[in-house]
């Protein structure tokens, strides 16, 4: 449904009361799993998480959090915080990048698109340049659909193509970059055999090299705009197989983190800056780690680092990333369109909000719980804080992160008075969970909990609802298993580090001294998942959610 001619009255709970103070708690990548030692939830200290969960057996659920349970194309698809913020806040499943962009490889419908007919303009004098992440994690971009487009453009005449790639390492094992170089090597070697010129021309760590979000640190962006672009690095190689093997050869080296390379010939040259009259598609369909590349590439008056040279191109991005800012402008894939989201009609019925992160989770709770929009419905009845990150470390080096600060935002806009709901995401067991560094996880773990007391005393303090719940799963688990459950070694029997997300069902948590003492959730909702959440969150508010909406988890007992 288009969100014209939309009504957003939303009608009154029968039961529930409006007027209560609503906290609404995103622990990110926080899921539930076996007590082991590599389950850090379990190793920390979190008696706040604990005795949510074993104080009140009916106010406590578990619910999916990876699948087709928040729209991915497959059971086997771990979750993440695009499609998990996405359900929490759009109450609906819609069918996720990923999925569409599959869909449109198979059909073929990407190749008849404004889009790719756009790019295809600069294929018989220009080259193809294909940016973004080289692994086959699902969350921001996938192997098989670069495969599938390189052999689609080549057959549509694309006469020279050049792949930047970044390295990943942490939606998929650290070392895997390997082995996605030497399959794409082997597809490219192919399209030559067949007089396409085919070359990796540049590359770097995703975490290193272009892949910031939420304008944490431009240099980021910037490192791989001189490698890809301009084809200037401060490593050089004739192969990229041999730059990811030597640059992961030097000390505490890993995926995540490479540093920018380019790929020369012979003569010393750079084989795949982007030049004028060139096509460039960013390749990941996923938003958040594009938007700024996107914007670099696409804005006339970017000032968030000296360009050098802004060659004259033909730009398209995977997905548009951002529906509000129209970027990019030409996309080879329509996104989800998420429309009526939990927050656009709470705030259209008067329910003041208050969202607050730090930087590097900032966006998950305004942008993607607001269906991938940036900005806010009603700034008169809205107040989005953003807790700057720290930024040039990975953060196993200081776990804590921001929760303290966060939490204490929270603690004091629901003492204002000013809000009916504050939201935060916390993102300790998420971020430093993808370091892979247990020890430190654990410390990540234990600030997190120390944060919910923070929120829920306040909540206590103004009479208020809480509902604490999390995205995905990713610091419950950190090691690759067997199919058996097994810890998975490595051929130097040390245990195989899992950096990614999980399959894992995560917790949601209700109460409050404002709680009508008759809720508890409910046992004939079949399989709940995230998009469950939304309906539940309306009714801790007094309203009852729109029809089309997934059902709420609570039930109302008369007492
Ligand atoms: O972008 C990242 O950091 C990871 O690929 C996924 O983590 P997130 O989905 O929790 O952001
Ligand atoms: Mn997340
Ligand atoms: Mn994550």
């Amino acid at each position: 449904m288009a969100s014209s001619g939309v009504s957003w009255t939303l009608p009154d709970h029968p039961k529930l009361p409006k007027g209560k103070p609503v906290a609404v708690v995103v622990l990110d990548g926080w899921g539930e799993a076996s007590p082991d030692q590599y389950n850090c939830i379990h190793v920390a200290q979190t008696p706040v998480m604990d005795s949510l969960k074993n104080g009140a057996p009916e106010k406590w659920t578990l619910v999916k959090a990876h699948g087709t349970a928040v729209g991915l194309p497959s059971d086997d698809d771990m979750g993440n915080s695009e499609v998990g913020h996405n359900a929490l806040g759009a109450g609906r499943i819609f069918a996720q990048g990923a999925k569409l962009v599959d869909s449109a490889l198979a059909s073929g419908k990407i190749y008849s698109g404004d889009g790719f007919n756009y790019i295809k303009e600069s294929f018989e004098s220009g080259t193809l340049h294909l940016i973004g992440l080289l692994s086959d994690g699902g969350v921001h971009s996938r192997l098989d659909q670069l495969q599938l487009l390189l052999k689609g453009a080549s057959e549509r005449g694309a006469k020279k193509i050049r792949v930047h790639i970044l390295t990943d390492g942490r939606d998929v094992l650290d070392g895997s970059s390997v082995g996605f170089v030497e399959t794409l090597e082997n597809d490219l070697s192919e399209l030559r055999g067949k007089g396409i010129d085919a070359q990796i021309a540049s590359g770097g760590g995703r975490m290193y090299v272009t892949m910031d979000r939420y304008e944490n640190d431009w240099d980021v962006v910037k490192r791989g705009w001189d490698a890809q672009v301009l084809g200037e690095a401060p490593y050089k190689f004739k192969s990229a197989l041999e730059a990811v093997k030597t640059l992961r050869a030097q000390p505490n080296a890993n995926d995540q983190y490479l540093p920018p390379f380019v790929i020369v010939d012979d003569s010393g040259k750079a084989v795949g800056p982007v030049l004028d009259g060139d096509a460039v598609v960013t390749l990941n369909f996923r938003a958040d780690r594009m938007v700024m590349l996107a914007k670099a590439l696409e804005y006339a008056d970017f000032d968030k680092f000296d360009r050098v040279r802004v060659p004259k191109i033909r730009y398209a991005g995977m997905l548009q990333y951002d529906g509000e800012l129209k970027l990019p402008s030409r996309y080879l894939v329509s996104p989800p369109e998420i429309d009526r989201t939990s927050g656009e009609y709470l705030v259209k019925n008067g329910v003041r909000t208050f969202a607050c992160s730090e930087t590097v989770k900032f966006g998950h709770v305004t942008f993607f719980w607001n269906g991938n929009r940036s900005g806010y419905f009603d700034e008169t009845k809205e107040e989005y804080v953003e807790v700057p990150s720290d930024s040039g470390i990975t953060f196993n080096v200081a776990p804590k992160m921001k929760a303290l600060e966060i939490a204490e935002k929270a603690r004091d806009a629901l003492l204002s008075g000013k809000f009916d709901q504050v939201r935060v995401n916390l993102p300790n067991g998420d971020m430093v969970g993808h370091t892979g560094d247990i020890e430190a996880t654990v410390v990540a773990c234990k600030a997190a909990d120390e944060a919910v007391k923070i929120i829920l005393d306040a909540v206590e303090q103004v009479g208020g609802i809480y509902l604490v719940t999390a995205d995905h799963g990713n610091a419950e688990d950190m090691v690759k298993r067997n199919k058996a459950g097994k810890p998975l070694l490595d051929k130097n029997g040390g245990i195989q580090i899992l950096t990614s997300h999980t399959l894992q069902p995560v917790p949601v948590a209700i109460g409050g001294p404002g709680l009508h003492s008759g809720v508890k959730f409910r046992k004939d909702i079949e399989t709940p998942g995230l998009a469950n959440v939304a309906a539940t969150v309306m009714n801790l508010h007094g309203f009852v959610a729109p029809a089309d909406y997934e059902q709420t988890l609570i039930e109302v007992a008369d007492n």
